[in-house]
């Protein structure tokens, strides 16, 4: 469905909110702001990053049920953007069956991809795609019997609502079993005594498949695939990330293939991120967000559009062109410290790095391992772009600023 395009704060308004507003819903929201589109930015807290660029901010507890249809009840958009997985998808599931409002890319994707189980069981059961070998297990003797009886070591346990790694560990030998569940445990993102534990994929490398689910002329939904993404995760979350990744044809086509199969299933329109291990010719499906992904941001300096100009023009029903510029490179900035308000030295020094551009996310809270901006860098090939994006991203020092002494 294509949306007619209004103007912003007036009664024709186009309005669009996003749930979770961090850094991947403010590159969303500008995007949509280009188009002028009324936007609601609502997160956990406030003056998330996206709150700070869009029209509208709002503080929430988007798991509540209770505070998520009060919310978009009063606020009426007519599309709602999920931007992280913790939302209170039976709420998106049932104001869409009411006709009051779209979810993108629809709420049973939402539902689906919410928990690790949802998205797990319709790959590996009903799809039959290749994936880890699993299991999911409620306590710390179920863990321990699923290993036994099958997964075997190494693995890898996560809880099965939580992103960007937190509460995941490997599993190397019995002596590991106790602390990765005692760490699941603490690091889910809504507290569940449930966790997935997979076998660990011994891959080459590992990829995401950008996959956009965008109107033709023709009014019907096309699938269009970006460059592959080749990625680094350490402890579970990416550290770097580029594209393009170089792939046999085999692999690339078989990849391209359970990408297909995910995202039509899924259904709706949008951008997701397919995320897939490779060994040689052999490709895993190890999960899918219905949404721009994190090691997608090298987009903003690979593509002709950007993953979340291509999500917002998909989601509005508008044509998209997920055509690459050159190659690039992603480098993370982390905060390292544990602080409010920070700033950030040598940020001059790393956009003297060439063909370098920065993204600094104004999270009002650093922690040492949150991830507080990005550093992008293209070249006449990944690994040049690689080494610039990573001596950018290390030359950029976030501090904490000393309190002033008291009169
Ligand atoms: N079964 C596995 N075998 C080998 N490595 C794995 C396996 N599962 C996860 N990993 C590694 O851990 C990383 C993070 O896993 P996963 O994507 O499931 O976590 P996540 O918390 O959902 O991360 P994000 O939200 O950033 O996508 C993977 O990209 C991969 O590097
Ligand atoms: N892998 C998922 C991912 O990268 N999600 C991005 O991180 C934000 C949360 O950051 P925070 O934990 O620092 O608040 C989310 O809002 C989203 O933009
Ligand atoms: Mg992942």
């Amino acid at each position: 469905m294509t949306v007619t395009l209004g103007t912003p704060l007036s009664p024709s308004a186009t309005k669009v909110m996003l749930l979770g507003s961090g850094e991947l819903g403010k590159e969303v929201l500008i995007a949509l702001q280009r188009l002028g589109v009324e936007t609601i930015a609502v997160d956990r807290y406030d003056n998330a990053p996206g709150q700070q660029v869009a029209h509208h901010a709002r503080t929430i507890s988007m798991s509540d049920p209770a505070q998520l249809r009060t919310l978009i009840e009063a606020e009426r958009p007519q599309l709602v953007v999920p931007e992280i997985e913790a939302i209170a998808t039976q709420v998106l599931e049932a104001l869409e069956a009411e006709g009051r409002v779209r979810v993108i890319p629809t709420a049973r994707a939402a539902r689906l991809t919410m928990d690790r189980e949802g998205i797990r069981r319709l790959a590996a059961e009903t799809l039959g795609l290749p994936t880890s070998p699993y299991k999911f297990c409620d306590s710390l003797g179920e863990l321990q019997a699923a290993i036994d009886a099958g997964i075997g070591y190494p693995c890898i346990v996560k809880p099965v609502m939580s992103s960007s790694g937190k509460g995941q560990s490997k599993i190397d030998g019995p002596a590991d079993v106790a602390a990765a569940w005692a760490y699941a445990m603490a690091g889910g993102r809504v507290s569940h005594g449930r966790v997935i534990v997979e076998g660990f994929i011994d891959f080459d490398y590992e990829i995401t498949q950008l996959t956009v689910r965008a109107l033709g002329a023709d009014g019907r939904v096309q699938t269009h695939f970006c460059d592959p993404i080749g990625h680094v995760q350490v402890g579970g979350d990416y550290v770097e990330s580029w594209q393009p990744h170089p792939m046999t044809p085999a692999a690339l086509e078989r990849s391209r293939r359970i990408a297909r199969a995910v995202t039509d299933n899924l259904g709706g329109q949008g951008l997701f991120g397919v995320e897939l291990f490779v060994k040689g010719d052999n490709v895993w499906f190890s999960e899918v967000s219905p949404r721009p992904h994190d090691t997608g941001m090298v987009t903003m300096i690979t593509q002709q559009q950007n993953e979340f100009e291509l999500h917002a023009r998909a989601i509005l029903g508008l044509p998209v062109d997920t055509a690459l510029r050159t190659p690039g490179a992603s480098a993370v900035i982390y905060g390292g410290v544990d602080a409010q308000g920070i700033v950030f030295d040598g940020v001059d020094a790393a956009l003297r790095v060439p063909n370098t551009e920065l993204r600094l996310f104004g999270k009002p809270e650093s922690f040492a391992k949150r991830r507080m901006g990005v550093a992008l860098a293209h070249d006449a090939d990944v690994e040049q772009a690689r080494s610039r994006a990573k001596e950018a991203a290390s030359l950029v020092r976030p501090r904490a600023v000393s309190p002033r002494p008291s009169a």
